[in-house]
Formats: C-alpha cells, structure tokens, sequence
C-alpha cells in the first residue's frame, strides 16, 4: 500500500512512519501564513483537483471557500533533490502571479513538511516559477524561518510595463517617476522583481490609505498588466515601514515580495542600509540587498491547517466550467 502512494519516487521522507506519511500525502490542501500572508497549497500529488482560475477563486473565498490571498500548486514535478523543483501560483482572484517571497517560502516548508528527507535538513534547494528560479532555505524549522533569494529587481519602463500618459509605452528608468491618480500628483518608484511592484513614499502609511488609493494605482491606466502598491515610510536607514495593497488579493497583511520591492526602492533611492527590517501590519521581515543589488528575504512561515475538501464544495470545484473543460 505504502508503494502505491502517488509522489512515492519524490522521496517520501525516509524518517517518517508509513502512517504519518499516509496521513500527510492524501490530503487534499495545506494551508499556510507568512505574517497574515495567506496561500493555500495544492499539492497534486495529493489531490486531482483542477487548478483553474475559477477553482483558484472559490478556495480562495473566505465565505465559500477555505480562504487565502492566493493558491501555490505544486510540485508540478516529482520533486528530485538537486534539480529545480517546479511550481505555479495564484492570486485570490484567480490570476497568475509569477513569483511569491511568501508563497515561495511557504512551500519549501510544505515540501519538508510532507517529504521531509533532504528537504528538511536546512540545505539550499531551488524552486522554479513563470518568473524564474528562487533557492529557498529552511533555517529554523521548528521556529518556520524560512529564507529566499528573489534575484536583481529591474527599474525600467518596459519591464512592467509602464506606459507614457498617452498609451504609448514609456522607455528608461522607473526611479521617481511621476503618476497622476485622479487630482492627486504622487512620484512613485517602480521595479519588476518577477512581480510589478509601485512604491509610493509617503508620510503615515496606513490600512485606510492602502485600501483607498491601492486599487486605484493597482489598476491605473498606465500599469496594463496591474501593480502591486507598497506605500512607503523610511523609518530609519535600518527599517521600513509599509502598507501594501496586492494586484490580484487586495489588502494584505504582508506580502514577501512587496517588502523586497520596497526595501530595494529605498536603496535605489539612496533612503536605507543594504539590511533592512521591513515592517507591516503583519509583522516584520528581514531584507538584505547585496551590492549587485540581488535581493535575499528572511522571515517567519507557518502551517495553519491540512484538510480535505468536504464533499460538496469538492462537487463544485470539479463543478467549474474551466475544470470541467
Ligand atoms: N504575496 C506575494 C506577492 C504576490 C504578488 C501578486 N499579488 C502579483 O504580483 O500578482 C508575496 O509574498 O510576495
């Protein structure tokens, strides 16, 4: 029986019992938060859902569904020590987001948890996304400090991409660069760190300001594939402080790749050290930006709840028209 078990040749955590093996693999979601950053893993090894924009949706509702700001499904390989290990992920609103600072380190995390084997030990493996490789490291397990490398962000127009006032598409540097929303003139950084990233520094970031102009620079005219929006208050040269509102998720308590964003537009912007804390109504991480301005993420991963769909809402998401094509 225990031979039969799907992902079997991914290396089934030699340390586990069969027993706790069974229970971890056939379950159908684990769910999981990095500072209120919420993401629900799809394993498919585990379960034969659909993983679709309209499936995506329904888990991610917090009154129809499990709940979370956005879905990771993988492994979409067998996981092999040694070789980048595949992996797709999701807003809340079922679309594609390319790379993730928190759902990336909320899978290494899963694959320890359920594998374990020499993907628990601590050493450096790499996660592959639309948006490129990331090594991701467990440092504390027990602790869920979890560290990943989100590569050089890019500040130029075509990158995002950013177009000009008019439509046509703007060319050079995003660094201060300045954005009309409305009757407010704001001047804004913006970056691709495998993500559009827009940061606005600003007086006093607060829930009410994000949720406010968020949406509205998220979906600005001139950012045709959206933003994520970090309003931005340099603290000291050692901390940040942001508010963060995420193109396909809305408000969110954290969000990895927004602190990296941030913290690499404020040293761009000459505003910080290269180690900075980044503080959020969630928690704190801790950026580092190396002098070729690479970017490293640290900070503090939980599993919440492991479950199976319960019939019903299992009938509607194998229900959707996307998962019944
Ligand atoms: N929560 C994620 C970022 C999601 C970015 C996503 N909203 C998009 O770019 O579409 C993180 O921790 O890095």
């Amino acid at each position: 029986m225990y031979g039969a078990v799907p992902g079997r040749t991914a290396r089934p955590g030699a340390a586990l019992s069969p027993a706790t093996y069974l229970r971890r693999v056939m379950t159908d979601f684990f769910k999981y938060q990095a500072l209120g950053n919420d993401y629900v893993v799809i394993d498919p090894r585990s379960t034969g859902l659909p993983v679709t924009p309209e499936t995506v949706r329904l888990v991610c509702d917090r009154h129809f569904g499990i709940g979370a700001d956005g879905v990771v499904h993988g492994p979409l390989a067998d996981p092999r020590p040694g070789v980048p290990v595949p992996l797709a992920l999701f807003n809340s609103d079922g679309s594609v987001c390319g790379r993730s600072g928190n759902g990336l380190r909320m899978f290494a995390l899963h694959l320890a948890d359920r594998d374990a084997g020499s993907w628990a030990t601590g050493e450096p493996f790499t996660l592959r996304t639309t948006a490129g490789d990331s090594p991701v490291r467990i440092l504390d397990r027990a602790a869920g400090t979890v560290q990943v490398g989100l590569g050089r962000p890019v500040f130029e127009a075509a990158a995002l991409p950013l177009l000009n006032e008019d439509g046509t598409p703007a060319e050079g540097s995003t660094l201060s660069v300045p954005l009309t929303v409305g009757e407010q003139k704001l001047t804004v950084t913006a970056l691709d760190n495998g993500n559009p990233h827009t940061v606005v520094p600003v007086d006093e970031p607060t829930p009410e300001l994000a949720r406010d102009l968020g949406p509205r620079i998220a979906g600005h005219a001139r950012f045709p594939h959206r933003t994520n929006v970090q309003f931005l208050r340099v603290v000291s040269r050692g901390v940040l402080e942001i508010e963060v509102y995420e193109r396909g998720a809305g408000y969110a308590l954290a969000s990895g790749s927004s602190a990296c964003a941030a913290a690499s537009a404020a040293r761009q912007l000459g505003l910080c050290d290269e180690r900075v804390e980044v503080r959020m109504p969630g928690g704190s991480v801790t950026v580092t930006l190396a002098a070729d301005g690479s970017v490293t993420l640290t900070g503090e991963v939980r599993q919440v709840a492991t479950g199976d769909f319960a019939p019903a809402l299992r009938a509607l998401l194998d229900r959707t028209p996307e998962a019944a094509r």
